[in-house]
């Protein structure tokens, strides 16, 4: 089973960079478990074509990632216009929408994706959803400033929503993000209008970013169990 997933995340992987990545290109690299499959065909493939591209990071284990492979870092300082920003997703629903921040780098990962061209994603079969909060069961991931997390606690409640904060798992008390915030995990249930949510959560004092990524996807992969390749594309009206 588990193997079938990494098998799943990988194919994902290795398609998004074969047929998103070009020579000379800025990228951008994101974070969580199926990020790592896209960036060792990056590496594989400087290997053997000599491919040459800037990566700039979303997180601290993406920056580890590109320096540990040997590939070129760089930052939006630098590189403000991203040509193609290679990302993994918690779901996604059928207007390519996404629930990111599973593990907890959702800002920087929104920043990136805001600032590239394209944003193609890479995930397994068990994130393919119609509506969000279909399968992603453990809230919409929001990351706040630490002094307003109770305030916030208590408006998420006013819009409908369950909070949790965050704990870190080899340390007493919250988790802090790679920007110094906390995160509010949200249970809306099942959101039908994820754009009008996302307003009303991103009005509130305090709130950084919210793990909802909406019409920000050009094209998702979905691994499949039995070693194929599912496909979203954005509609282009
Ligand atoms: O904070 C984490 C990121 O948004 C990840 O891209 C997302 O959680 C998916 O991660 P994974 O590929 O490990 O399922």
């Amino acid at each position: 089973m588990d193997n079938l997933i990494e098998i799943a995340k990988k194919k994902a992987g290795i398609a998004a960079v074969d047929e998103f990545v070009k020579d000379g290109m800025v990228l951008g690299i994101g974070s969580g478990s199926t990020v790592v499959y896209a960036v060792n065909r990056l590496i594989e493939r400087t290997k053997q074509e000599g491919l040459k591209v800037v990566c700039i990071p979303t997180s601290f284990q993406s920056t580890q990632l590109i320096v540990n492979g040997g590939l070129t870092l760089g930052d939006l300082s630098q590189f403000p216009k991203i040509d193609v920003d290679i990302d993994g997703a918690d779901e996604v629903d059928e207007n390519l929408n996404l629930i990111k921040g599973g593990g907890g780098c959702l800002l920087q990962e929104k920043i990136v994706a805001f600032n590239s061209e394209k944003l193609v994603i890479v995930a397994d079969y068990r994130k393919n959803s119609k509506i969000l909060g279909e399968k992603w069961k453990k809230g919409i991931p929001i990351e706040v400033i630490p002094l307003a997390y109770v305030p916030l606690m208590n408006q998420m409640e006013k819009l409908g929503g369950s909070p949790f904060l965050r704990l870190a798992e080899k340390k007493a008390g919250p988790l802090i993000t790679d920007n110094g915030n906390f995160i509010l995990d949200v249970d809306f249930g099942e959101i039908s209008d994820p754009k009008k949510l996302n307003q009303k959560i991103k009005m509130l004092s305090g709130v950084v970013e919210t793990g909802l990524f909406i019409g920000m996807a050009n094209k998702v992969y979905f691994g499949q169990q039995d070693g194929t390749l599912d496909q979203k594309i954005k509609k282009t009206i």
